[in-house]
């Protein structure tokens, strides 16, 4: 039977193999050096944010916002000014070889060698990471990313959607417990961009940690189960999606009526702010808080007022709204 000791070595070999957080950022700053008559820029100030374990996690901003400074210092490719991050319960400082073998990263830039093929890239990157011959999984990947029919063939015959797609597998190659996802999508079409997200899910659903910067914000909502929103190198907001959504606690009810709204509207609904929409003047919509406002008053005003109700809808707030308020709350 195993000591106590072995037993304690043993947890604590595990707890280092999986830590609680993929990802941990603490007071992270960045500042770019002046130069060439450009003033110093601050990139990233004082950004704190943990991507947990198995996470889906979104990483929302603007042009500018820093998300990229903030993934190439994770990826050892920019020199921080200040703070820490661990990857993987590895420190970017003590410990680079390991924490840049804990990350995949899938670049914004389709930036292929056009003379490689798929296969080819692969095992080269296999070498670089030092994967063993035998432990390589080059066609398994290829295939995952719907690439196994162009193994052989030169990158620069393949589409921008394949690519990207070469660009995940590439990631992948070195199996890091953390693929990060610059703005994947950008530039592929829908269908490829379904068979992208089916293989990351998938890679998710195994264990796989993702960090993914998008601009497309309802594939943010519909995959991420954690989002950060970064303006201007801070974080304006770090919390799971379904927290973010319910925060703006705002809904719209639309009501088509028969004929078109009254003008002016009764007093019962302009008291509610409501406004008249629509190319015929027959929809009348109300925004208001579900917190504050039951949507059974909202009807009852619709009643009041007499009007015939032909249709309804209510739309929720989306991660768009979200986004918009807390970039522009801080501007
Ligand atoms: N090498 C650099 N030298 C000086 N300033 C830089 C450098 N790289 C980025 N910046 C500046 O730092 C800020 C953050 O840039 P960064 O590329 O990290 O933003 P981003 O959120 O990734 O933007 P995008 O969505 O456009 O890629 C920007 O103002 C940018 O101009």
């Amino acid at each position: 039977m195993p000591d106590t000791a072995t037993l304690t070595r043993a947890t604590a070999s595990r707890a280092a193999a999986y830590p609680d957080n993929a990802i941990d950022i603490a007071h992270l700053t960045k500042v770019y050096r002046a130069r060439a008559g450009q003033a110093a820029k601050t990139a990233l100030d004082d950004v704190s944010l943990t991507v947990p374990r198995g996470s889906f996690f979104a990483l929302l901003g603007p042009n500018g916002a820093g998300k990229s400074t903030l993934i190439n210092i994770m990826a050892g490719l920019v020199m921080k000014t200040s703070g820490s991050a661990r990857i993987w319960g590895h420190d970017i400082d003590r410990n680079p070889r390991q924490s840049r073998a804990a990350i995949g990263i899938v670049p914004q830039e389709l930036n292929l060698d056009p003379f490689f093929t798929p296969r080819e890239l692969l095992e080269v990157q296999a070498g670089l990471y030092g994967v063993p011959a035998r432990e390589r999984r080059t066609l398994e990947i290829l295939d995952a990313v719907g690439l196994a029919d162009k193994a052989d063939a030169y990158a620069r015959t393949l589409s921008g959607g394949m690519r990207r797609r070469l660009l995940v597998a590439k990631a992948m190659v070195h199996t890091p417990p953390i693929l990060v996802l610059d703005e994947p999508t950008a530039g592929v079409d829908i269908e490829l961009r379904q068979q992208l997200w089916s293989y990351v899910k998938d890679l998710n659903a195994r264990g796989t940690t993702i960090l993914l910067t998008t601009h497309y914000l309802e594939e943010a909502e519909t995959l991420c189960d954690r989002t950060a929103i970064i303006n201007k190198g801070r974080v304006a907001a770090c919390d799971t999606t379904r927290n973010l959504l319910q925060r703006l606690d705002s809904k719209t009810v639309i009501v088509t009526v028969a004929g078109s709204a009254p003008d002016p509207l009764p007093p019962s609904l302009a008291a509610l702010g409501a406004q008249v929409k629509g190319a015929e003047r027959d929809q009348i919509c109300v925004r208001y808080r579900p917190s504050e406002t039951p949507i059974g008053a909202i009807l009852d005003a619709f009643r009041g007022a007499d009007l015939e109700m032909t249709d309804l809808v209510t739309e929720e707030t989306d991660l768009e709204d979200i986004f918009l308020q807390l970039t522009r709350d801080a501007a």
